[in-house]
């Protein structure tokens, strides 16, 4: 039995697709494989984590009209302490190789955003994968957040989700997601192991790199392309 420390640092040398296809050895086909919608905000983002699990619920009660900003920013304020109650169970001592996954129970709205971004990023969370929208796009990308969501929206949480629980079995993205699973994100998508297996993949993943790294290196010269850091993956 590996450390969860050992094990992610294993996890981390390889790309989603050897991890997929150590899960198809196992007989795990698509299991752990998030729907397409479910993008990084960015290309080149690419993290390795286990699951905080966050599953909000449609909004219940009506909204409020508000007549003063005074007004609307204390109704804000008591929106954003019911649905961000998550918040502050991420903290420095338990955010190292923290993935945040967040099921919006297919509602739209902005949950994810540049300022909540830069409250985790020094919290120190590995990455964020919404089953729902982020919005400030533009600044969360220039703040190199990593993010992955299913959609972009200028549109708040606020109105339209509310609390539900934190830390249960949530469905982000068509893959049930039990808090400690290993989520696994980079361009190709969001590819989630259950702990119980991520030591049993580690492998098959191996060969799969190794054989790809293999073959790509006689391709890079044949080409006469210099070697770069992708054929290198198995050295750090
Ligand atoms: O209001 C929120 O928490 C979402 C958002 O726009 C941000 O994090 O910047
Ligand atoms: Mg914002």
């Amino acid at each position: 039995m590996m450390t969860n420390q050992e094990l992610i640092k294993e996890l981390r040398k390889y790309r989603c697709a050897d991890l997929s296809d150590a899960m198809d050895a196992l007989g795990l086909v698509d299991k752990g494989t998030m729907d397409e919608k479910m993008r990084p905000l960015r290309p080149g983002i690419e993290f390795k984590g286990f699951a905080h699990t966050v599953k909000l619920l449609p909004k219940q009660d009506k909204v409020k009209t508000c007549k003063t900003v005074e007004e609307w920013r204390e109704e804000l304020g008591k929106g954003c302490n019911d649905i961000y109650n998550f918040v502050d169970t991420v903290n420095e001592e338990n955010a190292k190789d923290m993935v945040i996954c967040i099921d919006m129970d297919g509602i739209r709205g902005g949950v994810w955003g540049s300022e909540i971004s830069l409250t985790m990023m020094e919290r120190g969370v590995e990455g964020v994968v919404v089953d729902g929208g982020c919005r400030d796009s533009y600044e969360t990308n220039v703040e190199k957040a990593p993010v992955f969501c299913t959609r972009r929206t200028f549109t708040h949480a606020y109105g339209r989700v509310q609390r539900g629980q934190i830390g249960v079995p949530i469905n982000c993205a068509g893959v049930t997601v039990k808090p400690g699973d290993v989520i696994c994100a980079d361009d190709d998508g969001v590819l989630v192991i259950p702990r119980e297996v991520a030591e049993d993949v580690i492998q098959f993943a191996k060969m799969q790199l190794e054989d790809d790294i293999k073959v790509r290196t006689q391709h890079y010269q044949n080409l006469g392309l210099e070697p770069d850091e992708t054929l290198e993956r198995l050295m750090k």
